[in-house]
């Protein structure tokens, strides 16, 4: 297992790895990180090496990662498993998406996100259900049916709650995020969260395509990266 891994060539979504970068962007496209086993003959560390030379700051980063790398050789021996899911191989895996009505203009461009990202990815359109329900509250229940089902692989949630002037978003947000936590774990599928809680329009609309990116096409990847996971792995 640790051996094919040091080898692994693995393409980490830009969105994910912004921790590594100093300037933010609205991409979702990936970067290349190659999983390399350390040239000592003995060592039997694993580095990360990245072909985006370019990116502002990014070698230092990786650099710094390197170190701790180096450092922390309880996680990196060749005896540890490492399990994570793959985003390369989904031609097998099946999702459900439950998209909340309510703040349609900002969830069908999350739905529009996600549908591009599994496309991206080599979802097949057959293997993907869409699933509309009244509002973000109505998420959690839609989602643990479709968990227990058995039918699908993950979970997607989308929904927008906006806040207007009363307490209810608290109420709303907070039922949308136990609900879908709840169905991930009463299902024992991976029920990915990608319902945006903002304070106006403004903020919903720039992470539904606008200049803070997409949160739907960030929250395929991690369904597939889940699904991946479960599918591949822990069986
Ligand atoms: N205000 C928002 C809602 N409210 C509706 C609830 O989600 C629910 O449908 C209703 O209370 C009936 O149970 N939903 C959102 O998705 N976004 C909002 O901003
Ligand atoms: C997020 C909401 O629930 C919102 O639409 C409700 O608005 P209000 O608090 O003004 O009733």
């Amino acid at each position: 297992m640790a051996a094919s891994f040091a080898s692994t060539r693995c393409f980490l979504p830009l969105y994910q790895s912004r921790h590594l970068q100093n300037n933010t962007t609205s991409s979702c496209s990936t970067v290349p990180l190659h999983l390399n086993r350390n040239s000592n003959s003995n060592s039997k560390l694993l580095s990360l090496s990245s072909s985006h030379a370019g990116r502002n700051g990014f070698n230092a980063v990786v650099e710094n990662e390197r170190k701790k790398d180096r450092l922390s050789s309880f996680s990196q021996t060749a005896a540890v498993r490492n399990l994570m899911g793959s985003v390369t191989n989904t031609q097998a895996l099946r999702f459900a998406v439950v998209v909340a009505r309510f703040n349609e203009i900002i969830t069908k461009r999350l739905l529009e996100g996600a549908l591009t990202t599994f496309h991206h990815y080599s979802v097949l359109e057959d293997n993907i259900d869409v699933v509309w329900v009244p509002g973000s509250f109505e998420i959690g229940v839609a989602a643990e049916r479709l968990g227990k089902s058995q039918k699908y692989h993950a979970v997607l949630c989308i929904g927008a709650v906006i806040r207007g002037d009363t307490s209810h978003y608290d109420v709303v947000v907070n039922s949308a995020a136990s609900g879908v936590l709840s169905a991930g774990l009463n299902s024992g599928v991976p029920c990915i969260f990608g319902v945006l809680t903002c304070d106006n329009m403004d903020q919903a609309l720039n992470r539904a395509g606008g200049k803070s990116g997409n949160k739907g096409s960030e929250t395929a990847l991690t369904a597939i990266e889940m699904a991946s996971l479960f599918e591949h792995h822990l069986k």
